[in-house]
């Protein structure tokens, strides 16, 4: 397991040690104690979440206000996605400011964002699916959104087409209006 950092100290991407053989391949998805030892963190992971999208499909932003926030490891197992991590932590240096990566089911790549981020993707393949481990409970009354293309956080989508939107995501207002944690 490799850790790479990113552009904002508290966002790892991880890229898992692969074993291809004549059969396929194998990996160790997560590894709590791989986890602790070169993170430094300890982290405990209640949910598992599992979503399939098809071409040019949008969810995000989100995140859930305490007592509810969400960590999240993110992979795509089939397709390739723009996965985002936004930091909407109000003390932040990097508040407002934005990490994206490409997951695929071919580079394995994870996306780690800590409690305190929105998080959403885009849709590059005919089809996606993808896992994400949560910190937190799904907890619906603790849940909001923050619209996608808000101009105060400029995220940079590869689309080339206007996106597939979930009603509430459609409606999400932008950050400068959002009730944050
Ligand atoms: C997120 C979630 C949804 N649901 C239900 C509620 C709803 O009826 C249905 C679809 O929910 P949503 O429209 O919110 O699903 P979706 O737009 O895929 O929401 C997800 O987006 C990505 C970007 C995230 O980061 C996640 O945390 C989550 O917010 O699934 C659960 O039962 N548990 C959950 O953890």
């Amino acid at each position: 397991m490799k850790i790479i950092p990113t552009e904002i100290p508290d966002v790892l991407l991880i890229e898992p040690q692969v074993f291809g053989d004549a059969r396929g391949f194998f990996l160790e998805s997560f590894n709590q104690r791989r986890w602790e030892d070169m993170t430094g963190q300890s982290v405990v992971f209640v949910q598992d979440n599992h979503s399939r999208s098809v071409r040019g499909v949008l969810r995000g932003l989100h995140y859930q206000l305490p007592p509810a926030e969400q960590g999240k490891l993110v992979r795509c197992v089939v397709g390739r996605i723009f996965d985002v991590a936004v930091d909407i932590r109000k003390n932040s240096p990097t508040f407002g400011r934005w990490v994206g990566r490409y997951l695929s089911a071919d580079n394995f790549r994870q996306l780690w964002m800590p409690p305190g981020f929105a998080h959403g993707f885009l849709v590059l393949s005919e089809r996606a699916e993808v896992l994400y481990k949560t910190t937190a409970y799904y907890a619906p009354e603790h849940d909001r959104a923050i619209r996608w293309d808000d101009p105060e956080l400029a995220i940079d989508w590869p689309l080339d087409a206007a996106p597939k939107l979930s009603e509430k995501d459609r409606l999400a207002p932008p950050i400068a209006e959002a009730e944050l944690p």
